[in-house]
């Protein structure tokens, strides 16, 4: 994890000894991305004199707000917000030759394989030019846990966890109205099993790490931006 490590290269050499060669280049040059700040020691908080890497994941069930408060989080503490469904689908857009198993895979509901969002969510970071980043909507299972840890080398600094009833999530999603593939009933009930079944063992981990922030996704969005303002604050530095 970026900011447990002492130093940048040992941090390269534990990854080397784990992984296949063209990954450990692969993640060479994301670390490259933060050459200078890496050698800082660890710091819970974010800072904007030190840039040291900063990572929340955003988590939560469908329509329970992780993309409204990010919006807010953005304008308020300069991260950059990656939201990984954003992401799948403009790789659909872009006529990448995964796009129709993405497409596919989303219609349904399901997890597109690990190896391919987290590959997204490494350029996005790496071309960011930021060191403060919001992964909304991921991990969204253990095997997305597993490959991130895997192929970028880090954890979460902390985690939301947007807490919404599950009547709310769907009366969101369906007045949503954004000409989403997946916002229709049959495709929101079987999200919600795969929240139930993959994403919430993933939060169920982080939070036996203790890092998990709790937020009652019920109330106006400025109300709910009240507590994520409180969290975020407690680690501004
Ligand atoms: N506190 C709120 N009260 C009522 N509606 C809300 C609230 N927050 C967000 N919404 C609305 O609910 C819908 C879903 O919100 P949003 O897109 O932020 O959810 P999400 O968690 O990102 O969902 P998904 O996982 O499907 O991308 C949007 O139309 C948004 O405007
Ligand atoms: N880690 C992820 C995130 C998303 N997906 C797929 O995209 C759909 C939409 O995601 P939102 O976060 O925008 O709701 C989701 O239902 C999955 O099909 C994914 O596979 N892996
Ligand atoms: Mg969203």
């Amino acid at each position: 994890m970026w900011r447990r490590v002492a130093s940048h290269s040992s941090l390269f050499s534990a990854f080397k000894s784990s992984v296949p060669k063209n990954q450990a280049a692969y993640r060479f040059k994301f670390l490259e991305v933060f050459s200078t700040e890496i050698e800082t020691p660890a710091k819970e908080g974010f800072s904007s004199r030190e840039r040291v890497p900063f990572i929340t994941f955003v988590l939560g069930g469908p329509g329970s707000g992780k993309g409204t408060q990010c919006a807010k989080i953005v304008e308020s503490f300069g991260f950059t917000h990656l939201s990984a469904g954003d992401l799948l689908r403009k790789e659909i857009s872009s006529n990448s030759d995964k796009g129709a198993m993405i497409l596919d895979t989303i219609k349904e509901g399901k997890i597109v394989p690990s190896e391919v969002t987290v590959n997204l969510i490494q350029r996005a970071i790496e071309s960011s030019g930021n060191y403060k980043f919001l992964i909304d909507g991921f991990p969204r299972s253990e095997e997305n846990r597993i490959a991130f840890e895997r192929i970028m080398g880090a954890e979460p600094n902390f985690v939301l966890f947007f807490d919404c009833p599950e009547d709310e999530m769907v009366k969101r999603v369906l007045s949503r109205n954004q000409g989403r593939v997946d916002d229709n009933i049959d495709t929101i009930k079987k999200r919600l099993k795969v929240f139930v079944a993959l994403n919430l063992p993933v939060i169920n981990y982080y939070s036996e790490k203790g890092k998990v922030h709790k937020i009652n996704a019920v109330g106006t969005e400025d109300e709910i931006f009240e507590q994520v303002l409180r969290i975020f604050s407690a680690y501004e530095s």
